[in-house]
């Protein structure tokens, strides 16, 4: 078994392997039968949240979920660790610091996924660079850019592009940059040469500024395509035109998050022996 807590703990191989997985998910009915994933999501979590648990219901397993709060007992990690892997198989957590998810890992023999912490959201990463897999003629050969600034979902795009090896820039006020990623600050520079245009909702003061725009996304390369990350806020940093045009992978591009899911939590209770399946 093993944690899924930063793509950086894996190689490159291996993540394709979990996509792998993702493609032929249909031979893994049953993979939960009698398996009990224990999650702890807030209220604001749709998507993940869904996906996950309709992932673990269609593979057979069952899903118990608690607020991340409850993480925040007087009682020692490590003793709630304890006792939870008794009866549980793998647990899904969203909370804001990545530490106690990786205190956790330690503290048990089940794997512990990563639903977004402030750090990262290496499990939505999997699912935008997979879908993205299916669409394009070869998605790490794409330049990417991230719209926004410094924050999880930023940090968690330029930890997709060390570990997948693509290639990543960021367009910010420079107050607001990632550490080792180039960043033009200027986004009609910025947005030229690029294929993947991906956003974060953002600080105020780049509201306007910083818009994707539909005409903005006629200087990208041709075929580029719009990858905000949800929730995205429509007049703030993505006009209504683009999202109504075709430079929005849509709704759809999301729907992979159920096999991904699916698929990660398989490779980390099995770890090695899935690919000799
Ligand atoms: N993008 C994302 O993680 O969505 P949710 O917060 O709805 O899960």
């Amino acid at each position: 078994m093993q944690s899924f807590i930063r793509l950086t703990d894996f190689k490159k191989e291996e993540l394709f392997e979990i996509f792998r997985i993702a493609d032929n998910i249909e031979d893994y009915k049953g993979f939960l039968n009698g398996k009990t994933v224990v999650m702890f999501f807030p209220s604001s979590s749709i998507r993940t949240r869904v996906s996950f648990e309709k992932g673990i219901y269609l593979l057979g397993g069952q899903s118990i979920l608690f607020d991340p709060s409850t993480l925040d007992k007087k009682e020692d990690l490590k003793d709630v660790c304890g006792y939870l892997q008794n009866w549980a198989d793998a647990v899904v957590v969203r909370y804001k610091d990545i530490d106690l998810l990786d205190r956790m890992s330690k503290s048990m023999n089940i794997p512990v996924i990563n639903a977004l912490t402030d750090d990262n959201h290496p499990c939505e990463m999997m699912s935008d660079l997979y879908s993205l897999s299916k669409i394009r003629e070869d998605f790490l050969k794409d330049e990417y850019l991230f719209v926004g600034a410094s924050g999880n979902i930023g940090k968690a795009w330029k930890e997709a592009a060390d570990a997948f090896c693509f290639s990543l820039t960021q367009s910010c006020p420079d107050k607001y940059s990632i550490q080792g990623i180039e960043n033009i600050a200027d986004l009609r520079k910025a947005i030229s040469g690029k294929d993947i245009v991906c956003t974060d909702s953002f600080p105020k003061d780049m509201a306007q500024e910083y818009q994707v725009t539909k005409e903005l996304m006629e200087m990208a390369n041709s075929n580029a395509v719009l990858n905000p990350c949800p929730p995205f806020y429509r007049g703030e940093e993505v006009s209504e035109d683009v999202i109504d045009s075709d430079f929005f992978v849509g709704y759809e591009f999301k729907h992979s998050l159920l096999k991904i899911q699916q698929a990660i939590l398989i490779y980390c209770i099995c770890g090695m022996q899935v690919m000799n399946l």
